[in-house]
C-alpha cells in the first residue's frame, strides 16, 4: 500500500501543506516543534479515522481555524487507486469519505490501508498498564479482522448496558438477574470471540517478535509474550464461552456489590518478558526502548505476511534514541523488508550513508513552522 499525496489544511500548524511522498523511504527532519510529527499523524488520520497523538480531534484543529481537511491519494494491491479524506469541525465532528463517499461508519475505514507506528509515546506500551496492551492488540487485530473490530464494538455496547442494569437494579436482585440473562449471554459471545482471536493472534506473534528481537537488539534474551484472561485461553471461542458464562456465575456477587461487569477481555492482561524476568518491573531504560520497537517491527512483518498489501510504516522521532548500531540495524532493516516508510528526526542522522535519496523512490523533506520543502 502506498500513499502518493496528502494536502493538509488547517490540521494544526499546517494551515496548507501538500506533499507528493516518495514510493519507499521518506525522512522528514526539522526542528523541535517544527510540524513533522502532524505531518505523519495526518497519514494516520487517513488509515485510522484518528491521531495517534492527540485524544481529541478538537486538538488538532488550527488554533484560528473552525475545521481541519486531509486528503491523500493511495495505491495499493487489491484496491488499485482511491482517495480518502477526513473532515472535522467543532459543529459537524468528523467525517471520512471515500472516493467522495461518506462512510456510514468512521471503523469502516479500519484496515483499507494498514499502517504501523511507532512513536515515543509506545514508552507506555511496555512500562505502563494493562490498557496500554490492551489497545495495541486491538488496534493490530482490528487492521486485519473486521470480525474482530466488530465483536469489539458491540462487546462495549453490551458491558455498557450491563454496568447501567447492574447500577439501576442494585437492591432488587431476582428482578436484575432476569435482566441481565439477555445481556449476559451476547457479552459470552462477543467476548469468547474476542479471546479466542487474542489467543490466536499472541501465540502466532511469538515467532516474529522472538526474531526481530535478535535481529534488532543482538542480543541472546528471548522476548515472550504472556495472554493472561478471566480463563485459561482458547483459540475455539466455543470452549471459551462454557468458562465464561461459569465465571459470570461466580463472579455475580462480586459484580452487584460494584455495579460493574468484571469478567470479560476488557480486563485482559498480556504481560511481556525478556527470558523470565517481567520487563515491566526490571527491564532498564534501552530494553524497554527495543522491546518496543521489536515489537512494531514484528507487527510490521506479521502484516506483510498476512495481508496482501506492505503496511505503511510511520516512525515518529525513534532514532534520535538509537545508538550507531542499532540506527544501522533498523536502516538496513527498513530498506529492505519495510514497505513505505515515513521516519521524523530532529537530530542530525546519517541517513544519506544508507538511504540512497533519489527523489523518486526515497525523498527527503525539511519542515519548518508548518511549511514543508523537499530537500532530495
Ligand atoms: N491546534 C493547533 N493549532 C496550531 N498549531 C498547533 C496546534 N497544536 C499544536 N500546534 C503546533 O504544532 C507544533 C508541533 O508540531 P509537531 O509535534 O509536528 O512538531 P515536531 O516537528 O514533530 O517536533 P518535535 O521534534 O519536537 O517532536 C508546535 O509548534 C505546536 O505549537
Amino acid at each position: 500500500m502506498r500513499i502518493s499525496n496528502i494536502r493538509l489544511q488547517n490540521f494544526r500548524n499546517h494551515t496548507d501543506t501538500q506533499v507528493e511522498w516518495g514510493a519507499h523511504m521518506n525522512v522528514i527532519i526539522g526542528q523541535n516543534g517544527a510540524g513533522k510529527t502532524n505531518l505523519i499523524d495526518a497519514i494516520h488520520y487517513l488509515c485510522m479515522s484518528r491521531s495517534f497523538v492527540a485524544n481529541s480531534d478538537r486538538y488538532v484543529v488550527n488554533y484560528d481555524a473552525p475545521y481541519f481537511m486531509i486528503k491523500g491519494h493511495f495505491e495499493g494491491n487489491i484496491r488499485s487507486s482511491f482517495d480518502v479524506s477526513c473532515s472535522y469541525s467543532r459543529g459537524e465532528g468528523k467525517k471520512i469519505f471515500v472516493n467522495e463517499s461518506p462512510l456510514d461508519r468512521l471503523s469502516d475505514l479500519i484496515g483499507m490501508v494498514p499502517v504501523v507506528v511507532l512513536s515515543p509515546g509506545d514508552k507506555k506500551l511496555t512500562s505502563e498498564g494493562p490498557k496500554q496492551r490492551r489497545s495495541f492488540i486491538d488496534s493490530f487485530i482490528s487492521q486485519i479482522s473486521p470480525r474482530y473490530l466488530q465483536d469489539l464494538m458491540d462487546f462495549r455496547k453490551v458491558r455498557k448496558q450491563r454496568n447501567k442494569l447492574l447500577q439501576e437494579f442494585r437492591g432488587r436482585r431476582e428482578v436484575l438477574e432476569a435482566y441481565l440473562e439477555p445481556w449476559n449471554v451476547q457479552l459470552v459471545e462477543y467476548g469468547s470471540r474476542i479471546v479466542a482471536k487474542r489467543t490466536e493472534v499472541l501465540d502466532q506473534f511469538q515467532d516474529f517478535l522472538a526474531r526481530e528481537y535478535e535481529v534488532i537488539s543482538g542480543m541472546r534474551h528471548k522476548p515472550h509474550l504472556e495472554y493472561q484472561t478471566f480463563c485459561e485461553p482458547s483459540k475455539k471461542a466455543e470452549t471459551i464461552e462454557e468458562r465464561y458464562t461459569a465465571k459470570l456465575e461466580d463472579e455475580i456477587d462480586h459484580e452487584i456489590e460494584r455495579e460493574l461487569t468484571l469478567v470479560g477481555p476488557h480486563r485482559d492482561e498480556i504481560v511481556f518478558y525478556l527470558d523470565d524476568f517481567e520487563l515491566r518491573k526490571y527491564g532498564s531504560q534501552g530494553q524497554h526502548r527495543l522491546f518496543a520497537l521489536s515489537l512494531k517491527l514484528a507487527q510490521l512483518l506479521y502484516f506483510s505476511e498476512e495481508l496482501d498489501d506492505l503496511p505503511l510504516f510511520l516512525l515518529d522521532d525513534v532514532f534520535g534514541d538509537l545508538d550507531a548500531q542499532r540506527t544501522e540495524v533498523l536502516l538496513n532493516a527498513l530498506i529492505e523488508h519495510a514497505g513505505q516508510t515515513f521516519v521524523t528526526a530532529a537530530n542530525p542522522i546519517p541517513f544519506n550513508d544508507y538511504i540512497t535519496f533519489d527523489g523518486e523512490k526515497n525523498r527527503k523533506f525539511e519542515v519548518t513552522e508548518g511549511e514543508v520543502s523537499r530537500l532530495q
